[in-house]
């Protein structure tokens, strides 16, 4: 499983701009002689964090990026763990993750659970109202959470319940809590001994300055690979999805889980 995941500069409140950054990054991260099997793409790529012009920004159910990832994913033969962006639908404003498959399908989709009140989300974004579940891409069980959401155990336990191998955290996760954002992942991957792949952002918008540090963690819990945190990169990666039978071999945690008790 080939992954090319991106960390990227964006353009706040310029949709038309970002879809030119990313269809430019894909035919780039595509001309390679090793093609990559699946991109992986940051939290609100298309707006930025431009929280309280997303009235005017947010697309309505996906109809604008849906048929865009569409597009490049027949054209280039790759699937798209697509990140997020704002989306509006029942009368509010969603944080809106989706999957496109390389056949061109919308494989999975998941409203972001946890807003943040740091950033002020909840004044601005609905939360979602279902758990996050897993997908499949090429056979192999996967999910999908976004930014705050990693905060949550719960939500990366249920998938590893539900069989994901792998867990990509979709972000725009802020400086300041560098250490929070590499932990965690690591955390993650150690207690649910599965891979974790994160697509962050550089640069900074209203005073708020983004990590970088886009990462993979292997289900032992080493790092594996991690962007710079001030500089446009990508992470060229591949899974070897045999290492996640092997470590729960070795340590059984799901063996000696207490289902019983909790
Ligand atoms: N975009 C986000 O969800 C940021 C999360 C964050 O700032 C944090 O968890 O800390």
């Amino acid at each position: 499983m080939k992954y090319a995941i991106c960390q990227i500069q964006l353009v706040p409140g310029h949709p038309e701009a970002n879809y030119q950054l990313i269809e430019q990054w894909t035919h780039t991260v595509m001309s390679a002689e090793q093609k990559p099997d699946i991109l992986v793409l940051p939290e609100m790529w298309t707006t930025a964090y431009t929280l309280p012009d997303l009235q005017g920004l947010a697309e309505h159910r996906l109809e604008i990026t849906l048929p865009f990832l569409q597009r490049l994913a027949m054209q280039y033969d790759v699937h798209f763990i697509g990140g997020s962006v704002a989306n509006q639908k029942d009368g509010g404003i969603y944080n809106t993750a989706l999957v496109v498959s390389r056949q061109g399908e919308l494989v999975y989709e998941y409203d972001k659970a946890h807003l943040v009140p740091m950033l002020n989300e909840p004044a601005y974004l609905q939360e979602g109202k279902s758990l996050a579940r897993v997908f499949e891409l090429d056979g192999i069980k996967m999910g999908v959470i976004i930014c705050y959401d990693l905060r949550f155990p719960e939500l990366a336990r249920s998938l590893a319940l539900e069989g994901a191998q792998v867990l990509h955290i979709v972000a725009e996760w802020p400086e300041a809590r560098t250490s929070h954002w590499q932990a965690l992942q690591v955390a993650r991957a150690i207690e649910n001994q599965f891979y974790v792949v994160s697509s962050n952002v550089i640069g900074s918008y209203d005073g708020v300055e983004f990590a970088g540090c886009s990462m993979v963690s292997d289900p032992w819990g080493d790092t594996l690979a991690q962007a710079s945190q001030d500089k446009e990169e990508t992470l060229l990666i591949s899974l070897n999805l045999q290492q996640v039978p092997k470590v729960r071999e070795d340590v059984p945690v799901f063996k000696s889980r207490r289902a019983d008790l909790y």
